[in-house]
């Protein structure tokens, strides 16, 4: 099995492509047919970005983790209650610890090595004047510099294969909780910008779960103390007669901390995509229902299509079968950096000869230092060399290791912002419900009462859209009798695909009543309310998943039935096209860019994002070598036929009970030619049987003729009517219909 992994810096000439990966990216030549690219791209700021931090904020942060500490002690239990983690997190904690205490033993073993190889006076005269070098002390301080180079990467890729079970093991969990609830989140409730924020920040990009990184980055600020206690231990210890170098040892460890922070951090993101061809299918599915889920374009058919639980066991079942290979591409680029040799042996290169004193770091030395190592110079000429290299190796330790006051701040306020998302995570959990409350009573009582159609009464509804100024229309009255043909049309923004959305309880109105059978909708079971009717909208949007799966979703009981796919397609006018593309039913038909937010949210309060995305994938295809052959754009109206079939999917008969009782279509024909448009309404009257129907469209020659009832909406519900009524009337109507009729001659 081969893969490749590559990512891309935009605006740099630099390609890497590397041969990683798990099997769960694999890609296998002979199946080249079911190849899916994943691509992730971030968001770049072109120029470096100053943030101001007040101390102010400094403040809040720490107000703020301290606020959701009961989050985080909720957040270890329910950590500690998986099998496993418990050990798993312990052995971290160990490996984390010993990583911190190689660069102190590296330090003593360099000192060691110097030390013992302490020279007599006259040999370090001889040296001096000969200006010959001691190899054995040089090759002794780089074997031990290699070890602790090799013994640290060990440590890293140690660490990355010990969290990587429990990451696993915690996003299932997650996958339960989080994944769960935002699939069954109603549009209102999805569309609320905490909502958005918190999605924004958790679900997609991060190559950790939030509890795995949350225990990543208090290890590591816990560790960067040890790291810089030990080696101060170390200095001292080893240094305590030189007290000199001691006070250089503290002031050099101060500066370092303090290191000249203004206040504000430089913050730069470079562009950057990944790619990776998958033939996995559920990871393709799984990072698509990710999507689906998070995009709020799609909860519309999510909601009305009943499809929450649906999809939230689907991803659940994909996590389940992936198993530990279910990792992200930071991850996988992670592991494989700990062990990759050019990337050690450019480390060593960067760095051993500072640690020899070939290239002593002279400009890092302040004049302190200088001045102090003159005089030590000046008093004792022949420790000289010694004190020199003692200087060098605390530079290195404190410019290499402390951390500054920058950085420390920054990694709190990265953890804060991490705790925060815990918080919200648990709330989106235990405290969001949706603002569309369930009804009680089961709908139909009488599944077979379907077949002769739903009534539907509007009683003096006003509704006002959330976030809105403006009513959408107000105290509209009509009655829709079961089994009859309504069709609803009038002038631009007049309220028409409002009127269908309020049926299928996608929002309730702000004022009024609606009646289904007789009954105030909202005391009916929305699961069942929906079941009980298909539903096109205008602004439909089609799912990331293959073809077949867009279909198929429109009926979850039958998502897996080809024959009811396939006839729904024909009903649809799409069978026919889509028997045309290279991979059928297969085809995908989104080509997805992931954007990663994630770097921002960290930061999230100092700042507000400003930034391009990069829309361009062919870029990404050519470096890559990949060929979209998966992925075919489709032209307006073929993704209207598809919309068509997977709104008919769900009203296709079977055997032994009605489907639904109600057809709801929002201009199902506005990007069909006239052939489609005349099939498709030929099809929909023989489909529809005795259900009731309604139709929001403005092309209406034949459909109003034959319409029971029809409402013309001006701002308002205007007028109402058969046809002949209407017309009798002589309103905006007939004058619409005359127009219309003058157009036709
Ligand atoms: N999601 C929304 N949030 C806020 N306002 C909305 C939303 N959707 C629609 N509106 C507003 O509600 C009003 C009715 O919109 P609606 O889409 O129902 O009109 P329509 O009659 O179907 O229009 P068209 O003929 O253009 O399809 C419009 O003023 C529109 O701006």
């Amino acid at each position: 099995m081969s893969w490749t992994f590559f990512h891309h810096r935009e605006k740099e000439t630099n390609v890497n492509t590397l041969r990683i990966g798990p099997p769960a990216w694999g890609c296998s030549p002979r199946q080249a047919h079911a190849h899916r690219y994943i691509y992730e791209a971030r968001k770049s700021w072109h120029s470096r970005l100053q943030i101001r931090i007040s101390s102010l904020s400094i403040l809040e942060t720490y107000a703020q983790m301290l606020q959701n500490m009961p989050y985080v002690v909720r957040m270890l239990k329910d950590m500690y209650s998986i099998p496993r983690c418990f050990i798993l997190i312990s052995a971290y904690l160990v490996v984390e610890l010993l990583g911190a205490l190689i660069p102190a033993f590296s330090l003593w073993a360099l000192f060691a090595s110097i030390y013992t190889a302490r020279l007599s006076h006259t040999q370090v005269e001889t040296a001096m004047e000969t200006r010959t070098v001691d190899m054995s002390v040089l090759v002794d301080v780089a074997v031990v510099y290699l070890a602790c180079t090799i013994t640290m990467r060990l440590l890293k890729y140690a660490r990355s294969r010990i969290i990587r079970p429990v990451d696993t093991s915690i996003r299932r969990v997650n996958t339960k909780r989080v994944f769960h609830s935002l699939a069954c989140l109603d549009v209102p409730t999805h569309g609320r910008s905490r909502i958005l924020d918190l999605i924004n920040g958790k679900l997609g990009d991060s190559h950790l779960t939030l509890q795995c990184e949350i225990v990543e980055m208090s290890t590591n600020i816990t560790m960067a103390v040890v790291r810089l206690l030990s080696q101060l231990l170390v200095l001292v210890t080893v240094l305590r007669e030189q007290q000199d170098v001691i006070i250089v040892a503290i002031l050099s460890f101060s500066q370092s901390i303090l290191s000249n922070w203004d206040g504000t951090q430089t913050v730069t993101v470079r562009p950057l995509v990944r790619a990776a061809k998958t033939t996995n299918k559920d990871f393709s599915r799984m990072k698509a229902l990710e999507r689906l889920v998070l995009d709020h374009k799609c909860r519309k058919e999510l909601v009305a299509g009943n499809l929450g639980e649906c999809i939230a066991a689907q991803f659940c079942e994909s996590s389940r079968r992936i198993g530990d290979d279910a990792v992200d591409f930071s991850e996988v680029e992670r592991i494989h950096s700990c062990l990759n040799v050019v990337s050690i042996l450019r480390e060593m290169i960067h760095t051993l000869p500072q640690v020899l004193g070939i290239d002593p770091g002279v400009e890092e030395a302040d004049q302190v230092n200088q001045i102090l190592f003159a005089l030590r110079v000046m008093q004792e000429p022949m420790t000289a060399p010694l004190y020199f290299v003692s200087l060098i190796l605390m530079y290195q330790a404190s410019f290499s290791s402390t951390p500054s006051s920058k950085s420390l701040f920054r990694r709190h306020s990265s953890l804060a912002g991490k705790i925060s998302s815990i918080r919200a995570m648990f709330e989106l959990a235990d405290k969001v419900r949706n603002e569309i409350v369930d009804g009680t009573k089961p709908f139909p009582e009488d599944k077979q009462s379907l077949r002769s159609g739903i009534s539907i009464e509007f009683r003096n509804v006003t509704f006002q859209y959330p976030d809105s100024e403006k009513c959408a229309f107000r105290n509209v009255s009509f009655k829709v009798e079961a089994g009859q043909l309504c069709v609803i049309m009038g002038v631009n923004g007049s309220g028409k695909s409002t009127i269908l959305k309020l049926i299928s309880r996608l929002y309730d109105p702000t004022d009024g009543t609606i009646l289904i059978n007789d009954q105030d909708i909202k005391t009916l079971k929305l699961a069942d309310l929906r079941d009980a009717m298909s539903i096109l909208f205008q602004d439909y949007s089609h799912f990331p998943v293959p073809i077949r799966e867009n279909i198929g979703l429109g009926n979850p009981a039958f998502a897996n039935d080809d024959e009811k796919i396939h006839e729904a397609a024909r009903l649809g006018g799409a069978e026919e096209f889509i028997d045309d593309l290279p991979d059928g039913f297969d085809t995908w038909i989104d080509d997805h860019v992931q954007y990663c937010d994630n770097y921002y949210n960290n930061i999230g309060p100092f700042m507000s994002p400003d930034s391009e995305c990069l829309d361009d994938l062919s870029l990404v295809h050519r470096v890559g070598n990949f060929r979209s052959n998966s992925y075919i754009p489709l032209s307006g109206g073929q993704m209207q036929r598809l919309a068509v079939s997977r709104t008919l999917m769900r009203s296709l008969p079977t055997e032994t009970e009605p489907s639904t009782g109600m057809l709801l279509f929002d201009e199902p024909s506005a990007s069909l030619d006239p052939t489609a448009e005349h099939t498709l309404f030929e099809r929909l009257q023989k489909l529809r049987g005795s259900k009731t129907m309604i139709f929001s469209t403005h092309r209406f020659a034949k459909l109003t003729r034959h319409a029971d009832l029809i409402l013309y909406m001006d701002g308002s519900l205007q007028e109402q009517g058969t046809h002949d009524e209407l017309m009798r009337k002589g309103g905006e109507y007939a004058r619409i219909w005359n127009l219309q009729a003058m157009d036709f001659l």
